[in-house]
């Protein structure tokens, strides 16, 4: 077990444990650090415009649509055209942090979190627990030639005020800007690659100063075509009234955050995203591995230090709020017989304070069940004879060999090289395992995995009883590597 030190966390709760981790400790954020360029624009601005579209399909009356990851099944339209789509979906798959319960619409609004964040914008609160969907949505994303009624109606749709729309697109249009080559009737000149909305690759308000000092190049403002000046028609609706409020760069942050994180949130009823996260929990702790060896810890309980502390490595979001944390790894060795029913910490700054007892809100970290787990000592990653690298999981369990085990896996890494990029969810019957006899009233079953897979659930029948665990989370194995060749 894991403990970093850092508001409560109630474990079990792996969505939400899942979600923090992502946005503090992924790694993803290596593709936005310093707003970098990719096609002419950069990749910060594909990110934040597929959130844009997917979200562009929720239609407030009827609780359809929304952050959804549909956006995968819709790049045929023409309001969706663009390699960044194509390159941002597949940023998304590469990094393979999709889970169970942590699907393509959640990357993608992570994405958007990163993105404005690697700009130099300000910290959008996270959330997850959206649903992916499995076909398109309506064909609702605005377009630049369309007038401005269609636009309001288009936001109002998505759940947005003629204001709020103003400001959604003035926090939208401050990346990037508009590709020649996709927009050919927007951008006329065929020399101009792209067109940037305002002079700074970064998140400000520079698209809002330019625009009221009539210096704006954003070509939706000033463009030759006045039919797709947009922005233009947006911007002025109001006679500038919320433009000019946006000139305060601290409005214009604020302004972006809600409504940045409003349409990321904007999801299909029906679904409940995780609480918002905008700063680590205090505590967490981060998955349970056993391997069975010895006996020491008897059944009335044992305490045991820490083996090993590691400083947390943190995203470019705790890096940002300062954050500092440490992670404390203990090996407990449990008597298989008696076994143990629950665990907690005591933290002891040796400062002469009391020592803090993290037990879970009182409950204690309690062991569901300890007859079937992914044995963490047996397990291995092998490189084949036919040097295919496959994870070869060992699962333990408490009866003899009229035991039947299976597992299903999830491997978040597509085999699709074009989107939509799913996961690849599959079940497989173990073995018994000839290379790990029965110990300990324990039995070993193993089959062979993707060494890409990041989730498992177990199902075992006991005599007659179904035992299972869920979720779990194999990037906190440690699995020795083993070359066999033989
Ligand atoms: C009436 C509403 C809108 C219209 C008509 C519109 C139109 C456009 C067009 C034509 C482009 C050029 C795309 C390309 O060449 O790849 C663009 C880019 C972009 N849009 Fe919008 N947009 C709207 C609203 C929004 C909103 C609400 C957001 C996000 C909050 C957003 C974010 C972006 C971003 C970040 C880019 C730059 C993409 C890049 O450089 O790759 N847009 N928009």
């Amino acid at each position: 077990s894991y403990v970093s030190s850092f508001s409560t966390f109630q474990w079990p709760n792996y969505p939400l444990a899942y979600a923090e981790k992502q946005l503090y400790e992924g790694v993803l954020d290596i593709l936005v650090q310093n707003c970098p360029p990719r096609d002419n624009t950069t990749i910060p601005a594909q990110w934040l415009r597929i959130a844009y579209h997917d979200m562009s399909t929720h239609n407030v009356d009827d609780g359809t649509g929304g952050l959804d990851s549909s956006i995968q099944y819709e790049l045929d339209r023409p309001q969706n055209i663009g390699q960044g789509m194509f390159d941002s979906l597949n940023d998304f798959r590469a990094f393979g942090i999709i889970a169970p319960f942590f699907g393509m619409a959640d990357t993608i609004a992570l994405g958007a979190v990163l993105a404005v964040a690697g700009c130099g914008g300000p910290l959008i609160p996270f959330s997850a627990g959206r649903i992916d969907a499995t076909e398109a949505g309506p064909a609702t994303v605005p377009e630049p030639q369309q007038d401005l009624a269609s636009h309001t109606e288009a936001f109002r749709r998505q759940g947005f005020t003629p204001t709020e729309m103003i400001s959604l697109v003035a926090c939208g249009h401050t990346l990037g800007g508009v590709r020649q080559v996709d927009f050919p009737l927007v951008v006329t000149d065929p020399e101009d690659v792209l067109q940037t909305f305002d002079t700074t690759i970064n998140f400000d308000n520079a698209v809002v100063s330019e625009y009221l000092q009539n210096t704006t190049q954003n070509i939706l403002v000033v463009g030759p075509n006045v039919t797709t000046r947009s922005d233009f028609r947006i911007f002025s609706s109001d006679g500038n009234v919320t433009m000019q409020s946006l000139l305060s760069s601290d409005t214009f942050n604020r302004t972006c955050v809600t409504l940045i994180e409003r349409m990321l949130n904007t999801v299909p009823s029906g679904v409940t995203l995780t609480q918002s996260l905008s700063e680590p929990f205090d505590y967490v702790v981060m998955g349970d591995n056993p391997s069975r060896t010895g006996s020491t810890c008897p059944s009335t309980g044992c305490t045991v230090s820490s083996n090993n502390i590691q400083q947390v490595f943190f995203s470019i979001i705790g890096n940002i709020q300062g954050l500092s944390g440490d992670r404390y790894q203990f090996n407990a060795t449990i008597n298989p017989t008696t076994s143990i029913s629950k665990f907690w910490f005591e933290v002891n700054e040796n400062d002469g304070s009391d020592p803090i007892v993290v037990d879970n809100g009182g409950s204690g970290f309690v062991v569901e069940q300890d007859s079937v787990f992914v044995d963490n000592g047996r397990s291995e990653h092998l490189l084949t004879p036919t040097f295919e690298e496959v994870t070869q999981i060992v699962v333990a369990v408490r009866g003899d060999t009229s035991s039947t085990v299976s597992i299903t896996t999830f491997d978040p890494v597509s085999d699709a090289t074009t989107p939509p990029f799913v996961p690849v969810i599959l079940t497989t019957n173990l073995q018994i395992d000839e290379n790990n006899p029965s110990e300990g009233g324990f039995t070993f079953f193993t089959t062979n995995i993707s060494n890409t897979a990041n989730f498992l659930n177990i199902t075992a029948n006991v005599g007659g009883t179904t035992l299972s665990q869920e979720n779990v989370d194999l990037s906190l194995t440690s699995f020795p590597f083993i070359s066999n060749s033989s």
